[in-house]
């Protein structure tokens, strides 16, 4: 019997963030192994025209969730979404379920936060630094609670190499900060903002370091874990391989690159591309919450869920296999044929930037204009250059994050939740992990049939045959203009001409011979 199952049993669990990537995924596993939990509050927020109501129904209805249908039939009935907006105060949680929240809740796992790493830092620190205060001020009111998970990253410290299981402070407190932000224009934080994000490479890390300190400070009497995870990438087991419904982290590239539009990338590809499977990530922050509610560490502990001091990957090796899964499960309609070059040149990167990325836009867009369609190749091109910009301090360096902390919980664990919550990730085989991921990405993202694959082939191969006759006319093309206007290219022409005409002319003369 599984110890952290039987914990988590009758136990009323809230979830913030439970819509997105990690979220779901932790719903998931909670309602798969412990069917008997009492309730998990969701705080929701309608989006995109649907309401707090309709998103919970899809996600419940989604495939993510069919193995939990078996196991929890009544998974619809034990899950309660709270109309919640983050950025309100209070959250724009109403008085009743704000009282029940108070009264009932046992385990809180703080998931909510906004990951892109262009945010305005006035909208950062209120999502990542001042939601995170108000949940634990909200935590200090619940009687009943037992533990306070914080999924923070373990680039919160990016601007340092060795990282360690400890919160390492920003030279400016995080109230200055949080007070700073109601009255200072945005001109002015604007401005401001490479000053106080200082050697991080944006203010998604740098409000992720702010929210690890007002978790520290704001502590109080809680029992509070934070857990920081790496790239974290689609499911390696559960509930199934390849799992993944967003661009976030390597997926929004891989696809970028099955399609035929990125064909090379800044990148160093003996770094360490420290993924993190996503199941792996939830299986120990349920861990994390057993531990932290019932050991009651008398610190607040630091759980680094990562790969690279464990199971190293690079991300050359990463990218090899990528396009070897493309060879074999192609994406639809590519725009190239998929090609990865990695280079740490910058000037090289640029040169192929414009000849391999820029170029082919410009080209596609002069021949969409040419059939009466509107161009939009070299705006996409645009933005996803400006993602990759984006992407590249992740993929140009290595960092080293310490284990202990996570080390220490798999060895407290008993055999059966080594099993059932496996967070091990030496056990994980890379090249069968990442085929699975371009897979689940083909699959769960890209919505593809794997019956689409032969044409998907062709495609590839039609593709190929327009490559080599345009690089053929491109070649005449430009021998042509040289012959026009050099004395030297003429007398190579006519040299390798007459060279072609006699060795022609002798065999003919042997074949007549031969006769
Ligand atoms: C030669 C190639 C070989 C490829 C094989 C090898 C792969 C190597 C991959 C290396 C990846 C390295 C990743 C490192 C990540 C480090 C993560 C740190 C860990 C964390 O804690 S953070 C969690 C992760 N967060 C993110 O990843 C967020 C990143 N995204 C953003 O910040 C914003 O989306 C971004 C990039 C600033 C774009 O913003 P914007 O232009 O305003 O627009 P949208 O967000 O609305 O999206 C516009 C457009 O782009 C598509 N999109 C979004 N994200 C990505 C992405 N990551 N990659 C590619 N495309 C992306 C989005 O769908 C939109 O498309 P449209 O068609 O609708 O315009
Ligand atoms: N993905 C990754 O690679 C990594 C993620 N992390 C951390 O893991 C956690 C989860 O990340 P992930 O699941 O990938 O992120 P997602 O972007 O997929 O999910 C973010 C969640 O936060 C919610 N949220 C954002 N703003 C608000 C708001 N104003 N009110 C209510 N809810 C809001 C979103 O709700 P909605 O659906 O309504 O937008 C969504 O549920 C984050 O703390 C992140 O920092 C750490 C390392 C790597």
């Amino acid at each position: 019997m599984s110890m952290i199952a039987a914990f988590y049993s009758g136990k009323s669990i809230l979830i913030t963030g439970a819509t997105g990537f990690m979220g779901k995924v932790l719903m998931e596993k909670l309602f798969r192994t412990s069917p008997d939990l009492k309730v998990i509050y969701i705080l929701v927020r309608p989006k995109a025209g649907q309401t707090t109501q309709q998103r919970v129904f899809q996600i419940l209805n989604s495939q993510l969730f069919q193995k939990v249908k078996e196991v929890c039939p009544n998974v619809h009935e034990k899950i309660r979404a709270i109309y919640a907006d983050l950025n309100q105060n209070d959250f724009a949680i109403s008085k009743e379920d704000m009282q029940e929240l108070l009264s009932c809740t046992n385990i809180i796992f703080h998931c909510a936060a906004t990951v892109r790493f262009d945010d305005h830092l006035r909208h950062a620190v209120q999502l990542n630094v001042t939601a995170t205060q108000q949940l634990l001020l909200m935590a200090s009111q619940m009687p009943k609670l037992e533990a306070f998970i914080h999924i923070s990253t373990a680039f919160s410290n990016c601007n340092l190499k060795h990282i360690d299981e400890v919160i390492y402070p920003c030279p400016v407190e995080p109230k200055k900060i949080i007070d700073s932000m109601e009255w200072l224009d945005d001109a002015i934080i604007d401005e401001i903002t490479p000053k106080l994000i200082g050697d991080r490479p944006n203010t998604y890390t740098y409000t992720k370091a702010l929210g690890e300190m007002v978790v520290q400070q704001e502590s109080g009497n809680l029992n509070i874990a934070i857990i920081r995870p790496s790239i974290v990438g689609a499911t390696w087991q559960e509930p199934f391989p390849g799992w993944v419904d967003n661009l976030n982290g390597p997926s929004g590239l891989i696809i970028a690159a099955g399609k035929g539009f990125l064909r090379s990338i800044r990148a160093t590809p003996m770094a360490v591309a420290d993924l993190i499977p996503v199941d792996i990530v939830v299986n120990l922050t349920l861990a994390v919450g057993w531990y932290t509610a019932v050991h009651r560490p008398k610190s607040t502990l630091i759980y680094h869920c990562t790969s690279g001091n464990l199971n190293p990957c690079n991300w050359g090796k990463m990218g090899i296999q990528v396009l070897a899964t493309f060879e074999k499960a192609p994406f639809e309609r590519a725009f190239r044929r998929p090609h990865a070059d990695f280079t740490t040149n910058l000037i090289i990167s640029q040169y192929w930037n414009a000849v391999s990325h820029r170029a082919p836009a410009i080209i596609y867009d002069f021949y969409l204009r040419l059939t009466g369609r509107k161009p939009r190749m070299t705006k996409v091109m645009n933005r996803l250059l400006r993602t990759v910009s984006m992407l590249e301090y992740f993929v140009n360096r290595s960092w080293e994050w310490s284990t202990y902390n996570t080390e220490m919980l798999m060895s407290e664990l008993s055999p059966e939740d080594q099993r059932v919550f496996n967070f091990d990730v030496r056990q994980l085989n890379w090249l069968e992990y990442i085929e699975n991921y371009v897979l689940g990405i083909k699959k769960y993202l890209l919505k593809e049939d794997m019956a689409g694959i032969p044409e998907a082939k062709q495609h590839l191969k039609r593709l190929r045959n327009i490559h080599y006759l345009f690089n053929t006319a491109l070649f005449l093309i430009a021998w042509r203009l040289l012959i026009a206007r050099s004395q030297m290219a003429r007398n190579v022409w006519f040299f390798i001409v007459s060279f072609c005409y006699k060795f022609l002319s002798y065999f003919r003369a042997l074949s007549t011979l031969k006769v």
